[in-house]
């Protein structure tokens, strides 16, 4: 267990948490474009996760809480005070925290400054710095709101806001109260990879895998669901044709994990994007593992299919279901 979860006082919710859900950068953002959106990608995965919150799984009228202007839309924002005031609750199971990748918002910034490698004495780091803070922030502003627009009561929180930081790139202070204070409240976190000061560094790049081990750890969730781009874990870059999906990956008590499904001779082989400043899959890999250990399944799959939707919903038993389940051998 990481140095900040030991740290923290009995923080255990009063209901367990269901689903921690990371909306991979990959997943929700064009990586190749300066700080752009996939709008549908985002939009199927909030819908989702309405459907897999929903009490009676059937497609409800939707209100929406984004009750704000956009910039230079002049148009005044919806707002259905009379049929909020007349539901006597949301029917929906909130008990889901959202963390999500930066892709094309913050890596850009954060490469290009080195933030990662630390060195604030530096003024490019500490241009860098606030430059994918503005970046990140405004990405974690926009999901949000698409959660919102859904019905989904969501907050955003940042972790370097909340005092989070660490030392050698590893967590030593994550105090997790407030997150756990809003779940109680019936509000659905939303938080992101973020730069946070390191004691060692002075800053670096905490990724929204590593929050997830982190909250996993405290939260003891159902289950932990990766939406990224594609399937699941590969044999190898699954921009190779001959790239085999692992269905299964056991995970034993030392940490060590093995593929049970298919039977393959070879390891796994990935590559990580030049500008992807925490790691890509091996990173999600790791993190997987560890939050497998904990004895929490952990599904790793495509955004906006069918496939992501069973995730959300816990349930991957189906024969045709496409992803990757990381999961411990006992
Ligand atoms: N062996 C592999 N199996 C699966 N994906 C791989 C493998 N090797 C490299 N990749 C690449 O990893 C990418 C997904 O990792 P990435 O960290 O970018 O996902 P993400 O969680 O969606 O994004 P972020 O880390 O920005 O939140 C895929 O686009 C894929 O091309």
């Amino acid at each position: 267990m990481s140095e900040a979860a030991q740290k923290q006082m009995n923080p255990t919710a009063s209901r367990p948490v269901r689903c921690i859900v990371k909306l991979g950068g990959a997943a929700i953002t064009n990586k190749g474009e300066l700080e752009s959106i996939d709008e549908e990608s985002l939009r199927s995965s909030c819908a989702q996760l309405r459907q897999a919150m929903s009490h009676s799984g059937a497609a409800e009228k939707v209100l929406g809480m984004d009750w704000s202007r956009r910039i230079g839309d002049p148009a005044e924002p919806v707002v259905d005070a009379e049929s909020f005031s007349e539901m006597g609750g949301l029917g929906l199971d909130t008990n889901f925290v959202v963390v999500h990748g930066a892709g094309s918002f913050g890596h850009f910034q954060a490469s290009r400054s080195g933030v990662h490698k630390g060195g604030l004495h530096s003024t490019l780091v500490k241009a860098g710095f606030v430059a994918t803070r503005i970046s990140v922030t405004s990405l974690n502003q926009e999901i949000v709101r698409a959660l919102a627009k859904e019905g989904i009561p969501s907050v955003g929180m940042s972790p370097f806001a909340c005092g989070w930081s660490t030392k050698q790139r590893n967590l030593v202070s994550a105090n997790a109260s407030q997150i756990i204070q809003s779940l109680h409240a019936g509000f659905v976190p939303v938080l992101h990879g973020d730069a946070v000061l390191d004691e060692s560094l002075d800053c670096t790049i905490l990724s929204g895998d590593v929050i997830i081990r982190h909250l996993a750890q405290l939260l003891s969730p159902k289950y932990v669901v990766f939406l990224t781009d594609v399937h699941g874990v590969y044999d190898r870059p699954p921009t190779d044709p001959n790239a085999v999906l692992l269905k299964e990956i056991e995970v034993d008590d030392n940490g060590s994990w093995s593929i049970v499904k298919p039977a393959l001779q070879k390891g796994v082989e990935i590559s990580v994007a030049a500008h992807d400043t925490t790691g890509g899959m091996e990173t999600k890999i790791l993190e997987a593992a560890a939050i497998a250990r904990l004895g929490v399944d952990v599904y790793i799959t495509k955004v906006g299919t069918e496939h992501s939707l069973r995730a959300l919903k816990g349930d991957t038993s189906w024969e045709g279901w496409l992803g990757t389940v990381i999961r411990s051998s006992k």
